[in-house]
């Protein structure tokens, strides 16, 4: 059982780390687990704000009663629907029976779902409405669409605590290290990036209003409802969704490529040896078969150059490329620079539905496509020159 964390006078931590669930949402891996947070506050009326994943009842019951003891439970906050953060509000409204549901008027809908009709144990709120728990104010703000519609998040005025939803979260279980006081940022950056990009990413614009709506608050702690507290670096967290969600990247570069018979993964390489050769650093390069969905969605957002290669598959890019792709042009992401190559016998393809990915999507070009038929023989590897001296030209500018 996990230990209970003191965050403030009266506010308390109930994490609960997962590290059995090999897929988040049943998509994206998470090596390192992930924690779902829960938080309490005591006062002359009592409040929980979201509670944890279906299955930690028992536990979750008694950290609960640990700070309870033998009083009521008198608010349930609702600021997340999702099942990862609701899953418990049947266990909690059972153990509770005159608990109130605090939540907006999408919150009472989709609750509707899970719950059935709640009539007056469901108390609805407005966007700047206030409830004093004694010592403590909650504040509430509707933050719709990040990422769900009936996202809000809840102020405590007296601490200056944001319990900020799924908002600042992270993938990665908590270890021990429930607070920034014990971790540091730079532990979770990466892993805040993926969990960003692969869930958050798509709503990047309604990000931008939930800051901007909620810049004039003087937030000393962040409670997100995954990965640690933030206190001592709550700034620079927030500096890095603000980044993320306006789609700003490093002057970095990756190239992704699909390769069946290694002919498109040897230009792949070719192209990165071109760039070391100009002085372009650090490019990775990942081959899009082994690497997961995930962590490629998360070094596009990580980097302003994107090489993308595909050899030709039916007539069309390679299927895992086309994922990629279309998931690029879900998510939205904007202000990337491109450049395009491939590898194919006969009629091509992959080149061609790159391009189309190009206009879609609105990334710009670097220079022009290459596509080789055949095999990377020293005249074919010749043609990635010019692709070459575009593109570190571009970083190299970019990077002054
Ligand atoms: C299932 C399959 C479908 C293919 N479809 C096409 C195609 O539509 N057009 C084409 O020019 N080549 C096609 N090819 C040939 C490959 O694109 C070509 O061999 C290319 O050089 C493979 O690159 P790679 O070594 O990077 O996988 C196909 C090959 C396979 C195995």
């Amino acid at each position: 059982m996990q230990t209970n964390v003191s965050i403030a006078e009266g506010v308390y931590l109930i994490g609960v780390n997962d590290r059995r669930t090999a897929l988040f949402e049943n998509i994206w891996p998470i090596p390192y687990g992930v924690s779902y947070n829960s938080y309490l506050i005591r006062d002359d009326k009592c409040a929980l704000l979201d509670t944890v994943e279906f299955g930690s009842e028992g536990a979750y019951l008694d950290r609960i009663e640990e700070i309870l003891g033998e009083r009521e439970l008198d608010y349930l906050v609702v600021n997340h629907m999702e099942p990862d953060h609701s899953g418990e509000i049947g266990t909690v409204l059972k153990r509770y029976p005159s608990v109130k549901l605090i939540g907006n008027a999408m919150t009472r809908k989709i609750l509707l779902g899970y719950t059935g009709d709640l009539g007056d144990r469901f108390m609805e709120v407005k966007d700047g409405d206030s409830l004093s728990l004694g010592k403590h104010t909650l504040h509430f703000y509707m933050t719709p669409w990040v990422h769900w519609p009936e996202t809000m998040m809840t102020y405590e005025s007296t601490e200056k605590i944001l319990f900020s939803a799924d908002a600042f979260g992270t993938f990665g279980a908590t270890d021990g290290a429930m607070t920034d006081a014990l971790t540091d940022l730079a532990e979770y950056r990466e892993e805040m990036r993926r969990y960003y990009s692969n869930i958050v990413g798509k709503y990047g614009g309604m990000v931008q209003k939930a800051l901007a709506k909620l810049s004039s608050l003087d937030v000393k702690t962040l409670c997100s409802l995954h990965g640690p507290v933030w206190s001592r670096q709550a700034g620079e967290v927030i500096g890095l969704y603000d980044k993320w969600s306006r789609c700003e990247a490093d002057e970095e570069a990756v190239i992704i490529y699909a390769s069946m018979y290694n002919n498109t993964a040897h230009m792949a390489n070719h192209i990165a040896d071109r760039m070391a050769e100009r002085g372009v650093t650090g490019v990775k390069v990942y081959d899009v078969s082994k690497t997961h969905l995930s962590y490629l969605i998360s070094e596009i957002w990580r980097c302003r150059y994107v090489m993308l290669g595909s050899c030709a598959y039916n007539a069309d890019m390679f299927p895992l490329m086309e994922l990629l792709c279309n998931s690029m042009l879900h998510y939205g992401l904007k202000n990337r620079e491109l450049a395009i190559f491939g590898s194919c016998s006969f009629g091509g393809g992959g080149v061609r539905s790159l391009r189309k990915f190009a206009e879609a999507s609105g990334w710009e070009l670097m220079c022009e496509p290459v596509e080789v038929t055949g095999t990377a023989t020293p005249a074919n590897l010749a043609k990635f020159e010019p692709l070459a001296d575009a593109v570190a030209e571009r970083i190299k500018a970019g990077r002054k």
